[in-house]
């Protein structure tokens, strides 16, 4: 085998040299892949900084994730607290700040293993929904660690329905404070990250009362432990939910919270405020105090949602040139799995997703940008729409990225179901965003207000007497169909737009067109049924999508892997033993199922097996 030059990338003991079969897929590429590498960062100087940051990061063995699959979840809550409070002394070595270039490649860096995911969310709560005075007293504090936040909005009883949150929060007007209570099991918070055992202050959404009346859901700034002994503070009981099918690393809690009573000031008051006489005033509409929500469902698209999908098609499209199996030409050698068209059709739109996705994240951001810099002139006008467009696309990303991780683990047969692929952790945490920050349903009926054609239908039932809230319920499933389909017109018609303004030098706009086709025409292939119906399509049309999608498959499965290492994953980033640069998979398995204390002898043998056998035995 020759010994080829490997990846910087590539880690651990195995030869070090290139699986050949991984070695020819690189040899035929169509496009410079450091070009479409630099296309995907913004820039060449984005993709320098953005490996620097990479070397620091993964240079340092503090950050090193290589157990991360034998971890108990205590060791791994004990592992991320360490990683999140070196990086602070990281950050000031290299002198990186939250304003520098370098500050948004530190998470991706991390692959998000680090703790305090929630303080970030505290810390925008506060920058977007807290007066100036707010921000200049709890930011500084925040950045500098000197607290650790949380956001605490779910219930036991309510997690959706923000109107029935049953936390309340009465102003005292004789001594100007808040006093919070859960009042029943059902108010007590659940759920909120880094609220089990790390936080000292949180966010509480709390149901505002002043002079016995109720204004709804606002913000609060509540200390829950000392920031001496950490114990908690009075009136306050806290801990941590338990097992989950993911997110180890972050300690989700409870929060109970019994008369405990907080300064005036602490309530957010950037546009809603409680007068020392208790006079309520708010400037826009009620719904700003859920805006933190609006602009995170976008700001978790990019880390959460794309990084782990583009992960999952490195593993799968990589391990699916080095997995051969089966004859696909009698007499010949068995083929690599990737030349099967049910192969190809598993992860190449996935692939093509994943590009496509990317793109519509740029509009995304720079749609809320725009919005963001209105409201923080106290414009609300683009409020509604940008609730609708981060809930929609929040909601149909999730869900299409989740279900394409879950195909490229399917797409590796049995060993894509170990750990040691890296598939399964990105799989069990890339679900969880189909529920957080707003279950996807919901959120897509929250879209659907928009959606004329079923208006039509609601309209009749309307008119034919059933009650509004009745004929609203009965249209929801067709609602959620329009606001996905909507969705994801506007994420085909951004990528061709995009694709169109490329350059055409090193074979990139052509590459990016045949993703583009292949995304759009993958959509029409999964959903004949509606455009059929509708008759936006005939059959014959039909059998031409068919046909241009598979003929697609062949020709994007020639630069599959090139399009996969343009994401520029290391090794340790993917952390898998099937999607490594150099392709050893069958060595990494084998190598890393000796690191696992499951090859430790168990007591098990001589408590029960040894008993088990010799009693047998004597009777053999
Ligand atoms: C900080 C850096 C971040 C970096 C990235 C970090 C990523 C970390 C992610 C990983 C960790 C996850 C942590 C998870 C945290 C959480 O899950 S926090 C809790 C999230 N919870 C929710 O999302 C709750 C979902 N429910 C709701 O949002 C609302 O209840 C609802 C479903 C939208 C309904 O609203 P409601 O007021 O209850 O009733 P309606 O009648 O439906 O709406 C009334 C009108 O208000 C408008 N509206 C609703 N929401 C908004 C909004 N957000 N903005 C603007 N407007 C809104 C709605 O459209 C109605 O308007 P009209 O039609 O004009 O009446
Ligand atoms: C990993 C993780 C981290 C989290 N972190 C935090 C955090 O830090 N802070 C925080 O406050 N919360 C957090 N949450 C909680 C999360 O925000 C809620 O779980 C989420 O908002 C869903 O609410 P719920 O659990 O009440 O689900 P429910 O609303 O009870 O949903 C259950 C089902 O009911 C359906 N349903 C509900 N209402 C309607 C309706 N009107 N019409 C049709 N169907 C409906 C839903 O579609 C769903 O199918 C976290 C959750 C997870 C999983």
């Amino acid at each position: 085998m020759a010994l080829l030059e490997t990846s910087k990338y590539s880690q651990g003991s195995v030869l070090g040299s290139v699986n050949p079969d991984l070695a020819s897929e690189r040899q035929t590429a169509s496009f410079s892949v450091e070009k479409l590498t630099a296309l995907l960062d913004g820039g060449v100087e984005q993709t320098r900084i953005r490996r620097a940051v990479v070397d620091a990061i993964e240079s340092d063995p503090v950050f090193s994730r290589e157990n991360q699959y034998f971890q108990t979840q205590n060791e791994r809550y004990e592992a991320a607290v360490k990683k999140a409070v070196h990086l602070q002394k990281k950050m000031h070595e290299m002198g990186w700040t939250e304003n520098g270039p370098e500050y948004k490649y530190i998470y991706r860096a991390l692959s998000g293993d680090v703790a305090f995911l929630l303080h970030r969310v505290f810390m925008r709560s506060i920058s977007m929904l807290g007066s100036d005075k707010q921000i200049a007293k709890w930011i500084p504090l925040a950045t500098q660690h000197k607290l650790i936040g949380s956001y605490a909005q779910t219930e036991l009883g309510h997690g959706t329905y923000l109107q029935g949150l049953e936390t309340t929060a009465v102003f005292d007007t004789a001594t100007q404070e808040f006093i919070l209570n859960t009042p029943k099991i059902s108010a007590m918070k659940w759920w909120p990250g880094d609220m089990g055992r790390s936080a000292t202050h949180t966010v509480v959404f709390a149901q505002l009362y002043v002079h016995g009346k109720c204004y709804g859901i606002h913000p609060f700034i509540v200390q829950i432990r000392s920031l001496q002994d950490h114990s908690l503070c009075p009136g306050v009981t806290a801990g941590d939910i338990g097992p989950k099918m993911n997110f180890e690393h972050i300690d989700n809690g409870y929060l109970l919270l019994k008369n405990v009573r907080i300064p005036r000031e602490n309530m957010l008051s950037k546009f809603c405020e409680v007068r020392p006489d208790g006079t309520y005033v708010r400037q826009g509409s009620q719904k700003i105090n859920y805006f933190t929500m609006t602009s995170v469902r976008i700001s978790l698209i990019a880390d959460e949602v794309l990084t782990p999908l583009m992960k999952a098609c490195t593993i799968a499209i990589r391990y699916s040139v080095v997995r051969r199996q089966s004859k696909l030409k009698p007499g010949e050698q068995e083929a690599k799995i990737l030349d099967y068209q049910t192969q190809q059709e598993k992860v190449l739109p996935q692939l093509a997703a994943a590009y496509a996705f990317h793109f519509t994240n740029d509009y995304l951001q720079e749609l809320f940008n725009r919005g963001y810099r209105e409201i923080q002139r106290k414009n609300f006008d683009m409020l509604p729409e940008l609730h609708a467009l981060s809930s929609g696309f929040k909601a149909m990303i999730t869900q299409h990225c989740t279900a394409g991780v879950e195909i490229c683990l399917r797409a590796c047969g049995g060993h894509g179901y170990s750990l040691l692929s890296g598939l399964p952790s990105l799989y069990t945490k890339i679900l969880a965003s189909c529920i957080y920050e707003g279950e996807n349903t919901i959120l897509l009926l929250q879209t659907a207000r928009l959606i004329s054609s079923t208006a039509a239908k609601l309209q009749d039932l309307i008119q034919s007497g059933v009650k509004k809230h009745d004929a609203w319920n009965q249209c929801t499933v067709q609602l959620v169909q329009a606001a996905k389909a909507h969705c994801h017109y506007i994420a085909v018609k951004n990528f061709a737009e995009t694709v169109e303004k490329l350059e055409t030098k090193a074979g990139i706009q052509k590459i990016m067109k045949h993703l583009c086709d292949l995304f759009a025409l993958h959509g029409i292939f999964s959903n004949t049924g509606a455009f059929l119906h509708d008759g936006y399509t005939s059959a014959a049309q039909m059998d031409m999508v068919t046909a241009s999608y598979l003929d697609l498959l062949a020709v994007i499965r020639k630069d599959a892997v090139p399009l996969v290492d343009a994401f520029d994953f290391t090794d340790k980033s993917l952390n898998s033993a099937l999607g490594s640069y150099d392709g050893q998979a069958y060595q990494r398995l084998y190598e890393w199922a000796q690191k696992s204390p499951t090859n430790q002898m168990s007591p098990a043998y001589e408590r029960y097996l040894k008993p088990l056998l010799h009693n047998t035995l004597s009777k053999l």
